[in-house]
């Protein structure tokens, strides 16, 4: 279960190399057009084995709705979803079953259950987050009847930064950049890294638009602590800015201040949000995405029985997660925007009578 959901909740289910993944989506409103063809082209845009940029496991990630959906409307039942696994190749894992691979979460699963699914990654595979995407494109939906839209895309890849942030770029690109000019650079390093057998970080900046003034919590169940904590629920996210984030605390005063004028803020280094409460401008993440833990370089380890080996990974890894861990980054994104739009409904008078009357 998500850990935001006040109005929304959100569960998966599925492993890597099981039958099937998918998502329960529980309380979205009656009414909203459901445009499954949208939906699809989400899972579509985060599906695996694309591109050299990638990893060649390749998935059609097909989804199908099972319930919550009539004539194309949601009936504000529980929204159920399902992805048929259809290119798994589990053997290719059986060199795993007995060690724990560097960086994974094969080591800390084994611990604390005792067992482990090691077809892949099992349950703690990324495979999981093509379920996080399809409850994501519902969120998107319901936002976007509202005004309000989730953009991203990759500004950084093993710190080779973006000059500018082209959002209508993203699409056009194998690797979602948002700098066209700086691009070719970022694809060469993970393509030199990958030649090695290696692997890259990146950054994901999420931008959305259109939120009003007055989402989140004061205090507790901020916008700002909630975003935090779905981002970092996403595999391999180990850090995440609001507005300039790490930037802020070198800066002055004076000029990390937004000046207010009656139009709006002259600057957004707050990102959007004070006091844990939008404040009608653009909200600007940036997501911090480690280097995929799975390289074939030998690595030195430990078996299931605590014996020191070396051993070379077999499988199908993505060179850079970043690149589709950005779609993952706009579908939680935009489940906790639309999550904190449904409990605004109820923290004003104006509010609740506007929705009954
Ligand atoms: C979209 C996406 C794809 C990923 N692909 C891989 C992969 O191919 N191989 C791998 O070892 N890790 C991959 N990861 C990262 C692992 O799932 C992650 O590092 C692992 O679950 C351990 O969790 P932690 O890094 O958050 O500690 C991917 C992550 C994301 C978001
Ligand atoms: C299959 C997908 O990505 C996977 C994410 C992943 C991981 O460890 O996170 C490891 C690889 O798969 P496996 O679990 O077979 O080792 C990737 O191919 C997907 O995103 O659909």
């Amino acid at each position: 279960m998500n850990s935001f959901g006040m109005k929304l909740r959100f569960s998966t289910f599925g492993e890597s190399h099981g039958k099937a993944l998918g998502c329960i989506l529980d309380g979205v409103p009656a009414g909203l057009d459901i445009d499954e063809a949208y939906i699809q082209s989400e899972l579509d845009r985060r599906k695996p084995g694309k591109s050299e940029f990638e990893t060649a496991r390749k998935e059609a990630d097909k989804v199908e709705i099972l319930s919550g959906v009539f004539e194309g409307k949601s009936t504000g039942t529980p929204i159920a979803m399902i992805i048929y696994n259809t290119n798994q190749k589990s053997k290719d894992y059986s060199n795993i079953k007995d060690v724990f691979r560097p960086g994974h979460a094969d080591f800390t699963y084994f611990h604390k259950y005792g067992m482990r699914d090691y077809r892949g990654g099992g349950r703690s595979s990324a495979r999981e987050t093509a379920a996080r995407v399809a409850a994501g494109a519902i969120a998107k939906l319901m936002l976007r009847s509202l005004g309000i839209e989730v953009l991203s895309g990759i500004s950084e890849i093993h710190g080779i930064k973006a000059q500018k942030y082209n959002y209508s770029y993203v699409n056009e690109s194998i690797i979602y950049a948002l700098d066209p000019d700086i691009e070719p650079a970022q694809k060469e390093a993970v393509l030199e890294a990958k030649n090695r057998h290696d692997s890259v970080g990146g950054v994901s900046r999420v931008l959305i638009k259109g939120v009003p003034v007055g989402l989140g919590q004061p205090l507790y169940y901020k916008l700002d602590g909630v975003l935090a904590d779905a981002m970092m629920g996403i595999n391999a996210v180990k850090a995440v800015e609001i507005g300039d984030g790490v930037l802020s605390a070198r800066a002055l005063g004076s000029t990390n201040n937004d000046a207010i004028r009656a139009n709006g803020f002259e600057t957004n280094h707050a990102g959007g949000i004070l006091g844990g409460i939008s404040n009608g401008d653009d909200i600007v993440l940036n997501v911090y995405f480690k280097p995929t833990p799975s390289i074939f370089q030998k690595q030195h380890t430990v078996t299931t029985t605590n014996e020191e080996v070396d051993f070379s990974l077999k499988g199908r890894h993505d060179p850079c997660v970043a690149i589709r861990g950005t779609i993952v980054c706009e579908a939680m994104a935009a489940l906790v925007i639309a999550d904190m739009l449904l409990l605004n409904m109820g923290s004003t008078m104006s509010g609740l009578i506007n929705y009954y009357k």
